[in-house]
């Protein structure tokens, strides 16, 4: 089965985002089930799409919110998300952001640095309250992903290495304003070797109980997010295999009695519900190449550009036969290309292009290049 969009939306002012809210709601409904409620708590990552009507049916499905920013977090909060379902991650808090997650006395934050610890136990101090932390771990474990987003490597910036983690521990009897709750690793994004998370696991086992050896229980683990999708095959795969990697977890990770995992999901979530739809604007074939110029660019879908992403393609309005074109867009770059010698049925000026598996990472990362207007999101 090819993309269907809805008939109305055919006449709709391109490029747009569509959101199928019926395909998030299965999936939706695939995770929790998959989470089994009480066993891990999903908290989905933001960053992969805030739009509210998305981020207002995750919060109604059960799931927290992991934020990176205090944009973020505010969002949350917006969507209906209740304080203590909400984390704060990020190498980079700035001291407003803290004041006002530590005020909205969020759940927890992912503190990934000894001057960061030492500036919440500040904040923290000032406004009379306790900053609840996570030392995010740099677990130095290969996610087997693009370079750009792997996350758990000792040359990534990203969690407290581990040759400095003693430190780090022992500093903590100084910060009489934070209180260690967890753990939290992130290794990388787009994973589909799911045995990294066997590695992950292992690491932390290792961890736990070398703090618990300090003296430190800890109540909470987050073992971040990641899971990748099809970008291959969206219609065969619309929904991740939640299964296998909750299975991963739940093999390799030990743990303690009452103890709460949390996962941070965000394109497994949303990635399949969102598809970018553009016109072509022109064919412009010569000697070498056949080019159909999109309405639709880098400013809208910046992957294929930055990490030379796939995204299938399908023409929604040709019945003709397949031909081979170099599919980009209008923004003055050479890379703002979203495919090279793919297949599509023949095109014409007008003709409907569908970019596929878009919800995540798509409309978020857009820019006002050139000076674009946004893409209108449309929802059904
Ligand atoms: C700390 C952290 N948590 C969660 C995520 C969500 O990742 P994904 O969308 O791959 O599930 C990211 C992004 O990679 C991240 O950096
Ligand atoms: N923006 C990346 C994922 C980064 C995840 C955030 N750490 C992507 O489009 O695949």
């Amino acid at each position: 089965m090819s993309f269907q969009l809805p008939a109305d939306f055919r006449s709709q002012p391109t490029p747009f985002y569509y959101y199928d809210l019926a395909l998030l709601d299965q999936t939706l409904a695939a995770l929790t089930a998959a989470a089994r409620p009480g066993n891990f708590q999903v908290h989905y990552a933001l960053k992969a799409n805030s739009n509210l009507p998305i981020l207002q049916r995750i919060q109604q499905a059960g799931l927290g919110a992991d934020c990176v920013s205090g944009g973020e977090v505010q969002r949350a909060l917006e969507a209906g998300f209740a304080p203590d379902h909400v984390v704060f991650a990020g190498v980079g808090k700035s001291d407003a952001e803290i004041n006002r997650a530590l005020a909205a006395d969020i759940f927890c934050f992912n503190a990934e640095s000894v001057p960061e610890l030492q500036v919440l136990n500040e904040l923290a101090g000032a406004q009379g309250r306790k900053a609840r932390v996570a030392l995010r771990i740099n677990p130095n474990v290969d996610a087997h992903t693009h370079a750009y987003i792997t996350t758990g490597l000792e040359a990534n910036k990203f969690g407290i290495s581990l040759s400095d983690l003693a430190g780090v521990v022992e500093g903590l009897d100084s910060l009489p304003n934070v209180e260690l709750i967890g753990l939290h690793a992130h290794i990388g994004s787009q994973i589909t070797e799911l045995h990294v998370f066997a590695n992950l696991s292992r690491k932390l086992n290792e961890l736990q109980t070398w703090l618990e050896d300090r003296g430190h229980q800890l109540p909470h683990l987050n073992v971040g997010g990641g899971l990748g999708i099809d970008y291959q095959h969206p219609d065969t795969n619309p929904i991740p295999d939640f299964g296998a990697y909750f299975g991963m977890f739940e093999q390799h990770l030990v743990r303690r009695p009452g103890q709460q995992v949390h996962v941070e999901l965000g394109r497994a979530v949303v990635a399949q519900a969102g598809t970018l739809v553009s016109r072509v604007l022109y064919v412009k074939e010569s000697q070498q190449t056949r080019f159909a110029i999109l309405d639709a660019g880098m400013t809208e879908l910046i992957r294929p550009a930055l990490y030379g992403s796939h995204h299938h393609i399908e023409n929604i309005s040709s019945q003709l036969p397949a031909l081979a074109y170099d599919v980009v867009g209008p923004i003055c770059e050479s890379s703002d290309t979203f495919a090279k010698a793919v297949q599509l049925a023949e095109t014409r000026r007008g003709d409907l292009v569908a970019i596929r598996s878009a919800g995540a990472y798509g409309e978020v990362m857009s820019s006002s290049y050139n000076l674009r207007e946004k893409a209108e999101a449309l929802y059904r």
